[in-house]
C-alpha cells in the first residue's frame, strides 16, 4: 500500500478517486487552506499595523501616549513613567533626612561620583544631561548605565530648556542643586567658543532663573574654574587674589558666572556656592585632558606634546584626585545654608560663597608624563615644545585654606597614587572593550541579553540598556568598565548591527519592542 502524501506535498493530480475519500481529504484540504488563509491575514494586519504607527505616528500623539518614548529621550521627557522615575530617583532613604539634589551634567565625570556619593549616602538624587559628543558619548552612556544601577535617574535634556527644569521642580522639591554641566577645557574654546556661551552664560542663567522662581528656592552649588585665576602671578592662588585675567574663553565664562552668581544671589536671594576646581583627574575622567590622551598616546606608541614655559620653564599643574573633588562636593553642599528668597523675591541677604578645591602640590607635566611612564611600563615618545597660545597658563597652585576652615577640606591622594587609580581603571575599561569586540567576532558565540531598560531617542530610535552574558554563562556586563553597556546595537531593517553599546530598533514603533525582545534576548553575532 502506497503511504498518502504528506498534506504540503499534494498537487491536482492527487485528488482522491473515490467520492468518499475526496470528501474528507477535500474538506482537511479547505481547513488547511483556511488556516493559512488565517495566518496570512493575520500576518499582513500585523505587518500594516507596524507600517501605520511607524508612517501616520504624530510626534506629539506619541509623545503622550506612548510608554517606551515617555521612558526618556532628547527632548522626549514627560508622562507618568518618566515623573515616576523622576520622584524615585529623588526619593531620600527613609530615616536619614538627607538632601534631595539636582546634579546637572551627571553623566560628566565629576557628576557621576558625587551623584553616586550622594545616593550611596542616602540622598535623594536626579541627574540631567544632554549628552553632547564634545567626546566620545559612550563613556557618558557607561557612565549613565553605572548611576542607573546604584539607583540615579539622569533625565536627558539641556539646561537651556527652562520647561523642563520647571517640570522638575514641579515634580519634586530640590533642596540643594549641584550645578556641573558646562562646556569644559581651555583649548577648544578657540575652536567653538559659542557652545561656551551655551553651556557656561545662557545654561547658568537658564538654571538660576528657575531656581530663582521655584518655592521654596534651592541652594546652590556649582563649578567655576581655578582658570578664573588666568595670569595671576601671586602664587599659592587664593580666593582673595585678582580674577580679572582670563586666558581662555572658558576662562571668562567661568569669572562670568561668578559675578553672575553674584547678581542673583544679591537681587534673589539665592544661596550660591562656586569651587573653583583645580585640574580633576582619576577613573571614568575626561578624554579630552592632558593625563587621559597622554596615556592614550604612550600605550599606542604615538607622540605627545609636552608644553614648557618661556626660557624652558616649568608647566605645571595642582592635579586633583576625584575622590578629593567629591569631598570638597559633599563639604559644600552640606554647609550650603538655605536660600532665602521666595517666589521670586528676596526675603533677606544669602550665602555667597566661592571655594578653591585643589591639591596643593603642583606637578609639572614632565612629572606627570615620567609618573605614566612608569605606570603603563612603556617610554612616551616626547615633543618639548613652547606653550602654545591656547588658552593655557603655566602655573596653578591651589591655597585651600577657605575651605579647610569652613568644612575640613583635606585632600589626601598624591599624583602617583591617583594615577595609578586612574591607570588601573584605563586599562581594565579599554581591554574590556577589546574583549568585548573579541567576543562579537566569533560568529558562533551565542549572546544573551537582559534587557533593563530603554530609551526612546529622535530618528525612531529605541535604545534598550541591556547585560550580556555569553553563551558559557559569563556576565560580560558584569563589570562596569566592560564596553557592553552604553553600547550601540541597531536593529534597523531586522538586521543587527554591532555599533559598541546599547541595543536599538531602527524604525520600528516603540511599542514593538516587546515583539522584537525574543530577537534581542538571544541572538547570533
Ligand atoms: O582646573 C581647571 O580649571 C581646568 O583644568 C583642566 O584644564 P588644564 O589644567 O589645562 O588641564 P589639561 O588640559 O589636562 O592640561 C594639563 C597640563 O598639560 C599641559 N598640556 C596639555 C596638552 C598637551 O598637548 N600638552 C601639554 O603639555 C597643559 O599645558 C597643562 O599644563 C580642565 O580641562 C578644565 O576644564 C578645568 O577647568
Amino acid at each position: 500500500m502506497s503511504q498518502p502524501k504528506p498534506m504540503s506535498h499534494m498537487d491536482d493530480n492527487d485528488i482522491p478517486s473515490t467520492p468518499g475519500k475526496f470528501k474528507s481529504s477535500y474538506i482537511h484540504r479547505l481547513r488547511y487552506n483556511f488556516s493559512l488563509t488565517k495566518v496570512t491575514v493575520w500576518a499582513l494586519v500585523f505587518f500594516g499595523l507596524i507600517f501605520l504607527s511607524v508612517f501616520f505616528r504624530s510626534p506629539s500623539s506619541s509623545k503622550s501616549d506612548d510608554p517606551t518614548r515617555r521612558a526618556l529621550g532628547t527632548n522626549n521627557w514627560g508622562g507618568p513613567t518618566w515623573e515616576k522615575r523622576v520622584r524615585t530617583s529623588a526619593r531620600v532613604r527613609s530615616g536619614k533626612g538627607g538632601m534631595s539634589v539636582l546634579v546637572t551634567g551627571a553623566a560628566g565625570f565629576v557628576g557621576t561620583h558625587v551623584s553616586a556619593a550622594l545616593k550611596r549616602r542616602g540622598d535623594g538624587v536626579v541627574g540631567i544631561d544632554n549628552f553632547n559628543d564634545y567626546y566620545d558619548p559612550t563613556l557618558k552612556r557607561s557612565r549613565q548605565a553605572l548611576l542607573e544601577r546604584s539607583g540615579v535617574f539622569i533625565v536627558e535634556g539641556d539646561i537651556n530648556d527652562m520647561t523642563l527644569l520647571k517640570k522638575l521642580f514641579e515634580l519634586v522639591t530640590f533642596t540643594h542643586v549641584l550645578h556641573l554641566a558646562a562646556q569644559a577645557g581651555v583649548r577648544y574654546a578657540m575652536e567653538n567658543p559659542l557652545s561656551y556661551v551655551h553651556s557656561n552664560l545662557a545654561g547658568f542663567v537658564s538654571l538660576l532663573e528657575v531656581c530663582k522662581s521655584v518655592n521654596p528656592q534651592p541652594a546652590i552649588v556649582w563649578a567655576s574654574s581655578s582658570s578664573v585665576y588666568g595670569l595671576n602671578t601671586k602664587v599659592p592662588f587664593s580666593e582673595k587674589d585678582r580674577t580679572d585675567q582670563p586666558a581662555s574663553l572658558y576662562a571668562a565664562t567661568k569669572k562670568a558666572g561668578e559675578e553672575i552668581a553674584h547678581t542673583y544671589n544679591h537681587i534673589y536671594g539665592l544661596s550660591l556656592t562656586g569651587l573653583r576646581f583645580f585640574t580633576v583627574y582619576g577613573p571614568w575622567g575626561r578624554p579630552d585632558m592632558a593625563y587621559f590622551f597622554f596615556t592614550k598616546a604612550i600605550l599606542k606608541g604615538k607622540a605627545i606634546s609636552i608644553f614648557e614655559g618661556p626660557n624652558h620653564g616649568t608647566v605645571a599643574r595642582d592635579f586633583t584626585y576625584i575622590d578629593d573633588i567629591v569631598k570638597g562636593c559633599l563639604g559644600s553642599l552640606d554647609t550650603a545654608e538655605k536660600s532665602t528668597g521666595s517666589g521670586g523675591k528676596k526675603k533677606g541677604p544669602a550665602q555667597l560663597r566661592v571655594f578653591n578645591l585643589g591639591n596643593t602640590s603642583p606637578v609639572p607635566v614632565t612629572e606627570l608624563v615620567g609618573i605614566l611612564e612608569k605606570l603603563l611600563k612603556v617610554k612616551a615618545k616626547k615633543n618639548v615644545m613652547q606653550l602654545p597660545r591656547n588658552g593655557d597658563v603655566p602655573f596653578t597652585h591651589a591655597n585651600i585654606s577657605y575651605a579647610q576652615r569652613e568644612f575640613g577640606y583635606k585632600p589626601t591622594t598624591d599624583l602617583e597614587t591617583g594615577l595609578k587609580k586612574f591607570v588601573k581603571w584605563y586599562l581594565n575599561y579599554y581591554s574590556a572593550g577589546k574583549k568585548s569586540s573579541g567576543v562579537n567576532n566569533k560568529s558562533s558565540s551565542v549572546l544573551h541579553l537582559t534587557i533593563y531598560n530603554s530609551h526612546y531617542f529622535s530618528m525612531g530610535n529605541v535604545v534598550l540598556v541591556f547585560q550580556v552574558t555569553s553563551s558559557s554563562g559569563e556576565n560580560l556586563s558584569s563589570s562596569p568598565n566592560n564596553a557592553f553597556q552604553g553600547q550601540l546595537f541597531y536593529l534597523g531593517h531586522y538586521e543587527p548591527e554591532v555599533k559598541g553599546g546599547i541595543v536599538g530598533v531602527r524604525y520600528v514603533a516603540p511599542y514593538l519592542v516587546d515583539v522584537f525582545m525574543p530577537v534581542l534576548m538571544h541572538f547570533k553575532v
